[in-house]
């Protein structure tokens, strides 16, 4: 598995350290092209490394940042991925930055799809820079064991009933995050690092983060705390 590990001593210098980076590789997709594609997640852990991209010089206006995966509630829950990254990203960042969110207002995200795709075509592809948590369970974006791998190459995004979770969702596709130029994952917990160990001996292919990492050619690198 193409798979960097960067461990760090605590959150803070986790959260430095992918800053440093992540404004490295956009700079670099921005020497080489116009535009540039940020991709980032929800769930807890990106409010503490999020406010640090956000000190980035970067010329934001040509950076469209759009996310991994959503929640179907309104973006005003606390729930909202989109809530989330506009508190501790976007609202630190230039008025005039990009951004696609992936809600709706249609009552499912099935039903959601097609307006999703037509939404999804306006960004600059291929991503430069795919940012993803890491469930327990292995789970990425909003991709979870259990779902057919199969089925999760569709065109950018997918609809999901997640096995576990509590409401819809809707995550971009197993393709269009293997194809971005540059995978980013970024672990903190105990849990967590002791699964990225099992994976990187033991390639259990039930897990999501095995799919990725079986799919892409991109190396992935691991941005990772060793706290307890
Ligand atoms: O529900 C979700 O959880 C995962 C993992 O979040 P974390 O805070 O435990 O890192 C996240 O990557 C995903 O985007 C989100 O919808």
């Amino acid at each position: 598995m193409p798979l960097q590990r960067k461990v760090f001593p605590d959150i803070e210098s986790l959260s430095q350290g992918f800053a440093d980076f992540a404004a490295t590789a956009l700079q670099n997709t921005l020497n080489r092209k116009p535009q540039a594609t940020l991709v980032v997640p929800g769930g807890s852990t990106p409010r503490h490394y999020l406010p640090a991209l956000a000190k980035c010089k970067l010329p934001w206006d040509r950076i469209t940042v759009t996310l991994s995966d959503e929640r179907w509630v309104n973006v005003n829950d606390d729930q909202s991925n989109e809530k989330l990254i506009k508190q501790h990203l976007l609202s630190h960042l230039p008025a005039n930055t990009p951004f696609v969110g992936l809600k709706t207002s249609h009552d499912n995200p099935f039903d959601a799809i097609e307006a999703l795709h037509q939404r999804l075509d306006s960004l600059p592809l291929p991503v430069s820079l795919t940012v993803l948590g890491l469930g327990e369970d292995g789970h990425i974006a909003s991709l979870f064991p259990g779902m057919n791998p199969d089925s999760l190459s569709a065109h950018h995004c997918v609809a999901v009933a997640p096995p576990i979770a509590p409401s819809l969702r809707v995550s971009l596709s197993l393709e269009m995050l293997a194809n971005s130029e540059q995978i980013v994952l970024v672990v903190t917990g105990e849990g967590k690092r002791r699964l990225l160990d099992r994976l990187t001996t033991n390639p259990d292919t039930k897990i999501p983060f095995i799919w990725l990492s079986q799919l892409t050619n991109s190396e992935i690198i691991v941005f990772e705390t060793n706290e307890k």
